[in-house]
């Protein structure tokens, strides 16, 4: 992984993978299609901290229970806008995903978000969600043939933040070409995703194209998302409805500031790309759970059914949500096993060690690699299996402390997460209630990295459920 912020000097006792090679470092031992799944795989040989090294540039990786929990820790480490999330900033800029700790645009934004984003403030979306949800229930009552999951809760999960977020509809659920802005941002994400660029000049030489397309969409992307601002600015009923009316009216009371039109536009993007797949492939990777595990699926049917006893789309209120305990467990641990977003970077604040023996220059980073972490040994000798009874209350008590962070840690956690457990438990409240699903028996779990992981190649059928 490229980044001039790295100034590591220190790695030469860290473990790395065998076969290194003068110059290209690791290549021989780099999977470019999976780097994830093939780093969680060499952190069961090489341990809780390691390093992988390409074309002379180093990346630590940190897998360990006590190592994460370590570099957790924000009096010493913070968040760093790693090589990955630099690739969106002209996609984003200085929207709070992107954003560097030292912009004060953060700062601003994330006090004027703050309480879009609280669990009561849930309720607001939650009319959008279910209307959404509905939508898709209604397509799948029609759809026979197998239904390509992550594309159709991809699709949903955009919809759910346009409409909730800016009282936008892309119609991309509706329409099967989900149009033109729903095609530049797939582009963008794609673009932004390359792991070819480790590779000197690759991207000079083979991806001319590739660069022309980036900037058109861009534009577009861009210039769509303005259109939408203008179109409310301009309003002369304008009421107060969504987040978009939030960062038009709010005021920063440190500064006395508004975020400006280039910042509410960077948020909206942000939103659309932080916020979308991350969601949609935890729905998928967690229908492909209960579409295989049969008992579990039961369990939450259960649930669903002595709160919903008919076979009509069930009337899911705000307050039923965080009461479907059985439903959040089988979340919460496909969190665990499938961490949608699958690390996160984070760098020292100072000099300081890891481990007690490893030594980091202030501004050295790592990756901490969730998709390793939250199978650390200390979760059990079931780490690898889906088992949602791990999020009991009483066994929740023996699991590894700190360590379960699938939305990451600190004042750059997450500001979705709310949002995310809710428009999750929704939809598969209501695909569960509704359908009984029916899994590809010639499917073995295919996960696919882009910016986020998603379990390529999952189709269902739906069978509405007789009753
Ligand atoms: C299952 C779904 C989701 C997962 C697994 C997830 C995961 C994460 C993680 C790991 C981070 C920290 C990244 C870092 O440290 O660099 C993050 C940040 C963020 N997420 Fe999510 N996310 C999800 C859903 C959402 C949703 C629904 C939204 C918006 C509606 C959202 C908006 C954001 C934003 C804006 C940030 C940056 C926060 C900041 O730095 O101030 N996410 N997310």
């Amino acid at each position: 992984m490229i980044d001039t912020t790295s100034t590591t000097e220190l790695s030469a006792k860290l473990p790395h993978p065998r076969f290194r090679l003068p110059l290209l470092g690791d290549i021989l031992t780099t999977d470019f299609a999976k780097p994830c799944q093939r780093l969680a795989e060499q952190a069961r040989e090489l341990g809780p901290v390691f390093e992988q090294k390409l074309f002379g540039y180093p990346a630590i990786i940190v897998t360990g229970v006590e190592a994460v929990a370590e570099v957790n820790d924000e009096s010493r480490w913070e968040k760093h806008v790693g090589h990955v999330l630099t690739k969106l900033r002209p996609l984003a800029g200085d929207g709070l995903f992107t954003a560097y700790n030292s912009e004060p645009n953060w700062a601003k934004a994330h006090t004027i978000l703050a309480p879009a984003f609280t669990k009561p403030a849930m309720a607001n979306y939650h009319g959008a969600i279910t209307d959404t949800v509905r939508e898709l229930t209604d397509l799948w009552s029609t759809t026979p043939e197998w239904i390509d999951v992550p594309a159709t809760t991809n699709k949903l999960t955009f919809e759910i933040i346009a409409r909730a977020g800016f009282s936008h509809s892309f119609g991309s659920l509706a329409d099967s070409h989900s149009g033109s802005f729903v095609e530049a941002m797939v582009h963008e994400l794609a673009y932004a995703n390359r792991r070819t660029d480790v590779l000197p000049l690759f991207d000079k030489v083979f991806r001319r194209d590739g660069r022309d397309r980036h900037q058109a969409d861009l534009t577009h992307a861009h210039a769509v998302v303005d259109d939408i601002i203008e179109a409310r600015t301009g309003d002369p009923h304008r009421a107060y409805r969504d987040i978009l009316d939030l960062m038009l009216d709010s005021v920063d009371p440190e500064t006395g500031e508004r975020l400006d039109a280039v910042n509410i536009r960077n948020q909206i993007l942000t939103f659309l790309v932080a916020g979308s797949e991350t969601s949609a492939n935890t729905i998928a990777f967690a229908l492909h759970y209960l579409s295989t595990r049969p008992d579990i699926a039961a369990s939450v049917r259960a649930e669903l059914d002595e709160r919903w006893p008919t076979a009509q789309f069930p009337d899911v209120r705000y307050d039923d949500v965080a009461k479907l305990r059985t439903l959040r467990r089988v979340i919460d641990e496909t969190l665990r096993l499938w961490p949608t977003g699958p690390g996160y970077f984070r760098r020292a604040k100072q000099d300081t060690t890891l481990s007690g023996r490893y030594r980091f220059a202030k501004k050295d980073w790592v990756l901490v690699l969730l998709l390793a972490a939250h199978r650390d040994p200390a979760w059990g000798p079931d780490a690898d299996q889906f088992n949602p009874d791990r999020f009991l209350p009483d066994t929740i008590r023996r699991l590894p402390p700190r360590v379960y962070k699938p939305f990451g840690t600190g004042p750059r956690a997450c500001i979705g997460r709310q949002f995310a457990h809710h428009e999750i438990a929704v939809t598969l409240a209501a695909l569960l209630h509704q359908f009984d699903l029916e899994s590809d028996p010639s499917y073995d779990l295919d996960v696919r990295e882009t910016l986020t992981l998603k379990p390529a190649g999952l189709r269902l059928r739906a069978h509405r459920r007789r009753r």
